[in-house]
């Protein structure tokens, strides 16, 4: 299998270069009394690739959430291409802004072809029960719909597959169809959580190559993702959260030598941190088995002694 990363169109949903497609400013979430993301901006171009990285909990689906219309954040805004973006989801994603997910949400047993055209649904008159049901309406618009989800299909390598069932593709292709659905509505804009979630490595070189064409082709991408390696390689610029608010936004290396980027992922407990006392006394514990598994160790090792195995 082959992603066909050498097309060099313009995707339907892109701007210009350099562009600014998503404008978030000021964006905080609440739960009750718990603040999940606060006071976080973050632009991100055409043509360009963004990182949002930080520590497990630190607010990075939540901040997705709000940029998507799952969530109305608490406070601040969110800009798509100048313009508020409406609260709900459908509308996002038809204003321009599409996503994938943690975990993988595809239709099992829609064949792979389907699950793109379902993906297309807000580009067509008919709508998304129409093209489950295949009423008239969606024979009409068919033909056209169905060329580009196959123009998709060959674009992220799995044109060969198309008549597969989703649920019998291996993981990596079942994201590269996630992302192939995502592109059948025409995005400015890409969401991408966590899409090398489960993959080899050889699966996550081919979403880098893909994610780069994707780039390629004007369209704005935004990557949560808790691979380093990966991140620091497909970015152009990359923002830390840590406990719900930005740490630090530059490039690559900038990132990723920066002292406080990796002391937040060792652990290293922050000023006032509520949770210090617990991990130094899980530290300690760890320390104590440590030690005496040395003990045991330099026991057994001792001349004379009878190996009872
Ligand atoms: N719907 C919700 N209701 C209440 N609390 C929530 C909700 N969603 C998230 N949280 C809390 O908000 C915080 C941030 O969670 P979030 O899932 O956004 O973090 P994350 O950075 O995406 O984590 P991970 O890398 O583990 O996916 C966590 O403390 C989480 O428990």
């Amino acid at each position: 299998m082959t992603t066909d990363t050498t097309t060099k169109d313009t995707a339907p949903g892109a701007s210009a270069p350099g562009t600014t497609v998503l404008d978030a400013r000021g964006v905080t979430m609440r739960f009750g009394g718990l603040t999940a993301v606060r006071d976080v901006d973050l632009t991100v171009s055409s043509g360009e690739i963004v990182g949002l990285i930080g520590p497990n909990g630190a607010g990075k689906t939540t901040f997705f959430n709000c940029l998507t219309g799952l969530y109305v954040p608490t406070e601040g805004e969110v800009r798509y291409k100048g313009k508020v973006l409406p609260p709900k989801s459908f509308k996002v994603t038809a204003a321009g802004i599409a996503r994938t997910f943690q975990n993988i949400r595809l239709f099992a047993n829609m064949t792979v072809l389907e699950n793109v055209l379902v993906g297309r649904h807000t580009r067509t008159k008919e709508g998304f029960w129409s093209a489950v049901l295949r009423g008239p309406g969606f024979h009409k618009a068919e033909a056209a719909s169905r060329e580009r989800a196959t123009e998709l299909l060959e674009f992220v390598g799995l044109a060969a597959k198309a008549d597969h069932l989703a649920r019998n593709l291996p993981y990596g292709e079942q994201r590269k169809l996630e992302i192939a659905r995502a592109l059948a509505s025409e995005p400015g804009l890409l969401l991408l959580d966590e899409p090398t979630a489960g993959m080899n490595p050889q699966e996550t070189r081919a979403a880098e190559e893909l994610i780069f064409a994707i780039r390629d082709q004007g369209t704005a991408v935004l990557v949560i993702e808790h691979d380093m390696r990966f991140i620091f390689n497909l970015c152009d610029r990359v923002a830390v959260l840590v406990q719900g608010q930005k740490l630090i936004e530059g490039d690559p290396a900038t990132v990723q030598g920066d002292e406080r980027v990796i002391a937040a992922y060792i652990g290293e407990p922050l000023e006032n941190d509520p949770g210090a006392a617990e991990a130094a006394e899980v530290e300690a514990a760890e320390a104590a088995a440590e030690a005496e598994a040395e003990d045991e160790a330099a026991t057994d090792a001792a001349p004379g002694k009878e190996n009872d195995r």
